[in-house]
């Protein structure tokens, strides 16, 4: 479970994220959709316990994420695929973040079949494409097997393949009983993936509904998703 309530996040003048409120409950898939610069990310980072909010509070398991104990095996993230040191290979990669976080190899090898890289684990990541990069991304989110998933915009750059294996990790963790929030500008994606959606623009919440509840009055969930937003797009900050 993840409980975020009034959090707020202020860069001097400008609010990324403004007076925000909602839980994303286990046993479902909850996208997270919102136009460039609605504040998503920021919230992701937020409840990560990557910055400090400035007002309000995010919750992950009833605790700020920083008051977790080994964390790697209560909440699986992945925000910036790009973040990974070049020279290591991903077994090397994997391994370095396991043993930090007491997981055993095994795990790793694990992980790297589950995310078809098996074949490609002694390559340097630098060598990697952006899709290879996304799914060693997702095999560290998994290595600790954490009940919680919280995944930015996961499908960036991966094949079919790719997405229908997201598609099908996102829902089998759902079925288990995990929570799984995911953020995403493939709105016809979401519409294959998401049980529950969470809209937001200009930091603020737009929606927070089942998806057939944004569905019913609109023939695809495209065309509720324009008609939800429109008016709020400003892109703020965004060159
Ligand atoms: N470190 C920062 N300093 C200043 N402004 C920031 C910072 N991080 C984000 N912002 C601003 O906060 C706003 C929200 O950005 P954020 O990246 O959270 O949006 P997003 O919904 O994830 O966008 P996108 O869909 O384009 O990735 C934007 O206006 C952005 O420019």
């Amino acid at each position: 479970m993840i409980e975020v309530s009034g959090l707020t996040k202020r860069y001097g003048p400008a609010t990324a994220v403004d007076d925000l409120s909602f839980q994303v409950r286990p046993g479902l898939v909850t996208g997270f959709l919102g136009p460039n610069g609605a504040g998503k990310t920021t919230t992701l980072r937020l409840i990560l316990g990557l910055e400090p909010p400035s007002a309000g509070r995010a919750l992950v398991h009833g605790r700020p994420y920083p008051e977790l104990r080994d964390p790697l095996l209560r909440v699986g993230a992945l925000l910036d695929a790009g973040a990974v040191q070049g020279d290591r290979s991903a077994r090397d990669h994997l391994r370095w973040l396991a043993a930090s976080n007491g997981i055993g190899p095994r795990r790793v090898a694990e992980v790297l079949e589950l995310s078809g890289l098996t074949g490609v684990a002694r390559r340097r990541v630098g060598r990697f494409s952006l899709g290879m990069r996304q799914r060693l991304g997702i095999a560290a989110a998994l290595l600790g097997d954490p009940e919680v998933l919280v995944f930015d915009e996961p499908v960036n750059g991966l094949d079919p393949e790719g997405v229908r294996w997201i598609r099908d990790l996102l829902r089998a963790r759902a079925t288990e009983g995990r929570t799984v929030l995911v953020s995403s500008h493939l709105i016809s994606e979401m519409a294959l993936t998401a049980d529950h959606l969470i809209v937001v623009a200009r930091g603020r919440l737009l929606a927070d509904t089942p998806l057939a509840g944004l569905t019913a009055r609109f023939p695809t969930l495209e065309d509720a998703y324009l008609s939800l937003t429109s008016g709020h797009v400003d892109y703020r900050g965004v060159a």
